[in-house]
């Protein structure tokens, strides 16, 4: 930790009142401490949304990547490599899923249904990423608030008032067809629910009507737009990220895809039940989510006295993690520099699984989108090395350069060639 920081912490307290350390991190995972801090309420947060709701996520899931396939596989080349660049591809990917989870709805690509509504969308998303990712001076020095030199504070008002309009016209649409529901008979309801399945918005909706205080429109508007700005970015970059890597080692692409044909073969595509069977695929998303944790920086605040490394920290300290230092830290890894897969291999990681890998933070504030991350990210990964070849463009390994953003993201588009498998040939027309 450089000095001007390892300064701000506060001395230790006398031996026989320093608390017990709570929490064991290595040295380059602390980067800044300070205090007071804004208390934030604990109420309680409904985590299990995300992982009690598998069959309405699965499904749309699935079909989108399908979707994702036929447009890289349509006009392809079978026997000739040709350039790719991704661009936003995989951005655009997550969002589809995520808003198809969410409300059943999907905003980019072939088929939207709504053009005028789809168009809002996209032009909120990209307003809210870039106001996430802007730096204000007005954050490091408060009165310049009052100038608002940067326009900043008045671009995120109206962007927050757009958005806000935005979920709630998704919430009377849901509202609307849930009481549409209870008018009908049965035999049209079930009509009606065979074309359509039950998204987040309903299920919240549903909650609303059994714990209105808690289930208010602003939580269920805060829940949404917390899904949307912390699941897509985070789970692209770390997309980008592994077929980069994948690309730039060829032995490592080779092995994740021979696991892939012998368990599944090619005669269907790898399906989200498959991903238990693939060690190596996992061994492949955590070494990229060590290399790149697209969270790098997690926050958290003491909510009671302890230590760090020695330095007494009281309660209501805010406490930056360095998620991206924990996972090159030269004292923990060997070879932190390296892609290794196989790290994950030894029977050894198990112990240490939740310790030194913390791509997804760890305590109550974890992510609590982790398993719908390895699953849409799981699943597009191991169809993306089923279906096709990657290769880099010439000698030059891909460009893996970090940019500046709160997901570590690329410095530019990833950039390589590809063609599909012919072995794959007869699944991919069938999509
Ligand atoms: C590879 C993909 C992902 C990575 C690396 C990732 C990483 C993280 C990290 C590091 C945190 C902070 C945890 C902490 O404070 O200890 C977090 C929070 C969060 N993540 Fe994820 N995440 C991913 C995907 C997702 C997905 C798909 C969703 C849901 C659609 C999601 C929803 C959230 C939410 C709502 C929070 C805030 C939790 C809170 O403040 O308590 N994340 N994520």
């Amino acid at each position: 930790m450089p000095n001007h920081q390892r300064h701000r912490l506060s001395k230790p307290p006398p031996p026989h009142r320093r608390p017990t350390p709570r929490l064991q991190l290595h040295k380059p995972s602390m980067v800044i401490l300070w205090r007071p801090l804004a208390q934030h309420s604990p109420h309680h947060r409904p985590r299990a949304l995300l992982c009690g709701q598998a069959p309405t996520v699965i499904e749309p899931s699935t079909r989108e990547i399908h979707g994702f396939l036929r447009r890289l596989s349509k006009n392809a080349d079978y026997d000739k490599l040709q350039k790719l660049n991704f661009k936003t591809m995989f951005f655009e990917l997550m969002l589809n899923i995520i808003m198809r989870m969410i409300a059943g709805k999907r905003y980019y690509g072939e088929n939207v249904e709504n053009k005028e509504e789809a168009l809002r969308f996209r032009h909120m998303v990209s307003e809210t990423f870039y106001l996430m990712g802007a730096s204000n001076f007005a954050d490091f020095l408060p009165f310049l608030r009052w100038f608002d030199l940067q326009g900043l504070e008045r671009r995120m008002a109206v962007a927050h008032k757009e958005r806000d309009a935005f979920m709630q016209g998704l919430i009377e649409e849901s509202r609307e067809r849930a009481r549409n529901k209870t008018n009908v008979n049965e035999g049209e309801m079930n009509k009606m629910e065979s074309k359509r399945k039950q998204t987040l918005l309903d299920v919240l909706l549903e909650n609303q009507v059994h714990d209105p205080k808690y289930y208010t429109d602003q939580t269920i508007k805060g829940i949404i737009s917390n899904l949307l700005t912390a699941g897509t970015d985070t789970s692209s970059a770390t997309m980008e990220w592994a077929l980069g890597l994948l690309v730039n080692n060829p032995r490592v692409l080779k092995k994740a895809r021979d696991e892939i044909d012998s368990i599944v073969g090619n005669q269907r595509l790898v399906e989200e039940s498959d991903l238990t069977n693939l060690p190596y695929l996992h061994c492949v998303l955590n070494e990229t989510l060590r290399h790149y944790p697209t969270g790098p920086v997690v926050i958290h605040e003491s909510n009671r006295d302890c230590a760090i490394d020695g330095h007494h920290v009281p309660t209501g300290t805010m406490i930056f993690l360095n998620l991206w230092a924990v996972h090159r830290d030269e004292t923990v890894w060997d070879k932190p520099y390296e892609f290794i897969p196989e790290r994950f291999e030894s029977p050894e990681w198990e112990k240490d699984k939740g310790v030194k890998l913390v791509p997804f933070g760890w305590g109550r504030r974890r992510c609590p989108g982790e398993s719908l991350a390895w699953r849409m990210v799981g699943l597009s990964l191991g169809l993306l090395i089923q279906c096709f070849e990657w290769e880099r463009e010439g000698e030059e390994p891909v460009d893996m350069t970090e940019g500046v953003g709160l997901t570590m993201p690329r410095a530019n588009p990833l950039q390589v060639m590809y063609r599909p498998r012919p072995v794959m040939k007869q699944v991919l027309s069938q999509l």
